[in-house]
């Protein structure tokens, strides 16, 4: 195909739908959002006073009277397997026993955290207890209030399901219902593009550009050539691996085509289709015209997004014109004559000029760098496999070596904390409170900041909340709030926090066998507590003869004493060296 552009553009306005009147007029640099914000943000919540609402914490339910549904209270509804996997081979009697009170959820899984919340539901880190494995397993926020409820959030699950296998394409593993909510296991990924751009540094990253294109385009080809359409690509729907490696997801909005004739392809369910976030919305779609096309028209507002490190508008006069195959030259002169032609051909307003995911992937500019990519995931997918398998071997030979009690007590595994009992309350609660409509405190417990919950946060969610709490570091911080617990004047404002929760995550293991418990510093070195109230006799002994105008500092050198004191592992090989001599030296005749 040419690259030459063309631009047959009408310049009538399109019509807008109502609810762009509030929203975002034209291009804007990338903003940062709040931490605990949706990575999808919904479809018009880029207005300021929608993002604060998404930082802040889910309002408890009124206690003014109860819910209907917890008046007439029903017998909690079974765990029912909802995909073919689950059906197909359910678990072992000896992984999930359903005549157990604890939920499927907790009978197979180890929960390891929370990794991000959307407006669907909440997204958890968890291992397979029947293999081992780690997958992210999505849980909807509310339990359903009705048949079309409970059937739109299964629609998703099923969706998903029916798709083949792909490297681009988010693999699905499984789904099931309980207790009235839906649940979807699916592959274990690092973040969502959508915060993966916005830890970036500002300005244009048009190699990233290029990589993003070809895995989608991958993805969408492969999706488009078995009669899908997925209507709603953005960076909040797709997730990158450790690798780096794009996997398209959400599935909400998927639509099957069927062939008419030979060109015209027409949605099959195309009154059930729905349009997704205005800001990636093809034009077309206003006039009810769903196909492929509108894809390839979101992916290229997705990359002239991501390349050019900018908000996109989600109405408005750039809305307009960016439909109309006006690209914001303010922004896209900085990138390759390249990837602009690409961007404008993916951009045009009519969707029967615009090139379809197979024909930009046959151009020479695209090529040349999906080439260049499937080298770079080759290898990063070699090292990252190496990698983990060192760390096996190490684990492996830590244990066997702790089990000759050859290596001290933090070798060993940091015990699970208790975000998924909170699941488990799902059966345990009385039926009455089982029968809440939406998730109840008890529900949203495990997004409270415990410090013994650090640990079950995972990497790109503690990411987000070190930056939310770096942000509200200036406020005072909470009794027993990890900030409130730190004193080592050794950490820096921004880490230590953070420090803090590490130390304190490894508590349980501090705790012995023997039943003498060992507290931790700052930097995490474990103390006996016996050590610790002769450091306090020591240090207010020397506080006794130096001046007294000292009490602040005397509080937070108790702290520097004790680390210059205590940093001692229980296991100190010249020690042991000396207890040998010893035991030797005793044993002689
Ligand atoms: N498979 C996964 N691996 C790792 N993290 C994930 C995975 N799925 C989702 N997440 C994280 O959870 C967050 C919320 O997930 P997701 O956007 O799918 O929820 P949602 O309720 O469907 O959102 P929405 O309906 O608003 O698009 C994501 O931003 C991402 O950070």
């Amino acid at each position: 195909m040419s690259l030459a552009v063309e631009t047959t553009v009408s310049r009538m306005s399109l019509p807008l739908p109502t609810h762009f009147s509030h929203a975002e007029q034209s291009f804007s640099l990338k903003k940062r959002r709040m931490p605990f914000s949706s990575s999808s943000t919904s479809n018009s919540s880029y207005a300021s006073p929608a993002r604060l609402s998404h930082s802040l914490p889910p309002v408890p339910p009124s206690k003014g009277c109860l819910p209907v549904s917890r008046v007439f209270s029903q017998p909690p509804s079974p765990w029912t397997p909802l995909s073919g996997s689950l059906r197909k081979s359910p678990p072992p009697k000896s992984v999930y026993d359903p005549s157990k009170q604890q939920s499927y959820f907790t009978q197979c899984f180890i929960n390891l955290g929370l990794l991000g919340r959307g407006s669907f539901g909440e997204v958890y880190k968890v291992q397979s207890k029947e293999d081992g494995r780690q997958y992210a397993v999505k849980r909807s926020a509310q339990r359903f209030r009705g048949t079309s409820e409970r059937n739109r959030s299964v629609k998703e699950a099923r969706n998903h399901e029916r798709l083949v296998p792909h490297p681009h394409i988010l693999n699905f593993v499984a789904a099931w219902e309980e207790c009235g909510r839906l649940y979807i296991q699916t592959e274990l990924c690092s973040t969502s593009l959508l915060l993966h751009a916005e830890d970036k540094p500002p300005g244009p990253d048009e190699p990233a550009a290029w990589d993003y294109l070809c895995d989608l385009l991958s993805a969408l080809q492969h999706l488009h050539s078995r009669g899908f359409v997925h209507l709603d690509l953005k960076p909040a729907n797709v997730l990158i691996t450790d690798s780096g490696c794009l996997k398209l997801g959400d599935f909400g909005l998927l639509l099957e085509l069927k062939q008419k004739g030979t060109e015209q392809v027409e949605g099959k369910g195309k009154d059930d289709a729905q349009e997704g976030d205005p800001r990636y919305m093809a034009p077309e779609l206003l006039r009810g015209e769903y196909g492929p096309a509108a894809d390839v028209f979101s992916l290229g507002v997705t990359i002239l997004e991501l390349a050019c490190n900018i908000e996109v508008p989600n109405g408005g006069e750039g809305w307009q014109q960016l439909r109309q195959g006006c690209l914001p030259s303010e922004f896209t002169s900085g990138l390759s004559t390249e990837l602009q032609t690409v961007l404008q051909m993916m951009l045009s307003p009519d969707p029967s000029k615009r090139p379809t995911a197979s024909e930009l992937l046959a151009l020479p500019c695209v090529r040349k760098h999906r080439w260049k990519r499937r080298i770079y995931l080759m290898a990063a997918n070699t090292v990252l496999t190496l990698v983990s398998f060192c760390q096996v071997v190490v684990c492996f030979g830590c244990r066997v070596l702790s089990s000759f009690h050859f290596l001290p007590h933090w070798t060993k595994p940091v015990p699970c904390t208790p975000p998924r009992d909170s699941w488990d309350r799902d059966l345990t609660l009385p039926l009455s409170a089982m029968q809440a409509d939406s998730g109840s405190p008890d529900d949203d417990a495990v997004f409270l900041l415990a410090p013994t919950d650090a640990t079950d946060l995972s990497p790109s969610f503690l990411h987000r909340l070190k930056s939310r709490v770096s942000m509200e570091s200036t406020s005072t911080p909470l009794p027993g709030s990890p900030a409130h617990i730190r004193r080592s004047p050794a950490h820096t404002p921004n880490n230590s926090i953070f420090d803090g929760w590490s130390s304190l995550a490894q508590t349980p293991s501090s705790i012995h066998s023997n039943g003498s418990c060992h507290t931790l510093t700052p930097n995490a070195s474990p103390i006996h507590t016996s050590d610790i109230k002769e450091n306090l006799r020591v240090s207010q002994l020397q506080s006794h003869h130096s001046s007294s105008s000292r009490s602040s500092q005397q509080r937070s050198r108790n702290w520097v004493l004790t680390e210059e004191v205590l940093p001692r592992p229980n296991f100190e090989p010249k020690n042991l060296l000396s207890l040998f001599e010893e035991t030797t030296v005793d044993g002689q005749p």
